[in-house]
């Protein structure tokens, strides 16, 4: 539910003046000036550059991604229709997933198991779009993303728009279909064609949830190395993200 309040109309009800203590309206405010957003089309280097960006500012970083990726996993894993949002969600509360935001490198785990390297593999690069277009699946993502503590760069698609809309930098990442493919095709067994024809796809099934914020810087990062997009990004943070 959206909050009634013309000032903070982007916000959530729970966040509203009505509900909540001016003082503590104020807290969420403040934590969100110290998030920085990296939102971007699929392999555009979200993780790459967000992971260098925060290890710059000591700070975590968290890929929103590995979530509806580790939530594809389960379903598949269960045998469920992807589509089916109350049976994803049911066995999500009996399977709870743990996100660990390191500065290195995100790590999911499911009870004692670690998900992280099975969530890059083909089949869940299928899958994943179909489970995140269910807006009960994205409640459960927002709410844990939402419940940690700032500061932090959160990378994924709806970071800036619909995660953190007051985030203190936002950045959106984009590259040509056919440099992204190449990229990504250094670290799967496909060849450039099929990555790039899966790419396209995955862009077209994101799309809605995947526009940039109007607020968000965006960067091209088809001529720049990872490291020119990194550097690009921190020379334009305002203060209250670099010394926080
Ligand atoms: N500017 C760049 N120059 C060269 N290679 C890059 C650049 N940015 C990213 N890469 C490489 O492209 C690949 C994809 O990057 P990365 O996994 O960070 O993208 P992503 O947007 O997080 O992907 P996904 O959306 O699938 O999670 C990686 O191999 C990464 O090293
Ligand atoms: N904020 C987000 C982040 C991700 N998704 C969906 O998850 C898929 C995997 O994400 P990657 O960042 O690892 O590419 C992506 O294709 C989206 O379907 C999302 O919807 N919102």
């Amino acid at each position: 539910m959206r909050c009634r309040c013309p000032a903070l109309k982007d916000l959530f009800a729970a966040s509203c003046p009505e509900v909540l203590p001016p003082a503590s309206v104020r807290t969420l405010y403040t934590a969100q000036l110290m998030i920085v957003t990296i939102d971007g089309v699929a392999a555009s280097g979200k993780s790459s550059v967000s992971g260098g960006v925060a290890r710059a500012l000591g700070v975590p970083y968290v890929s929103s991604g590995l979530l509806y990726r580790a939530a594809t996993l389960l379903g598949l894993e269960a045998g469920l229709d992807l589509h089916d949002a109350p049976a994803l969600l049911a066995h999500l509360q009996t399977h709870p997933l743990r996100l660990e935001p390191l500065a290195e490198g995100n790590r999911v785990w499911q009870d004692g198991r670690e998900l992280t390297d099975e969530l890059h593999s083909t089949r869940v690069d299928r899958g994943v779009s179909v489970v995140a277009v269910l807006p009960e699946v994205r409640a459960w993502v927002d709410a844990q993303l939402r419940a940690l503590p700032s500061p932090f760069v959160a990378e994924g698609r709806d970071m800036g728009t619909n995660v953190f809309p007051r985030a203190g930098a936002k950045f959106y990442l984009t590259a040509s279909p056919h440099i992204r493919a190449q990229r990504r095709a250094q670290e799967r067994p496909e060849d450039v064609p099929a990555i790039e024809a899966a790419l396209i796809r995955r862009d077209e099934l994101d799309r809605v949830q995947s526009a940039p914020a109007l607020d968000a810087v965006v960067i091209d990062t088809g001529p720049l190395t990872l490291d020119g997009v990194i550097q690009t990004i921190l020379a334009q943070l305002p203060e209250q993200v670099t010394s926080a």
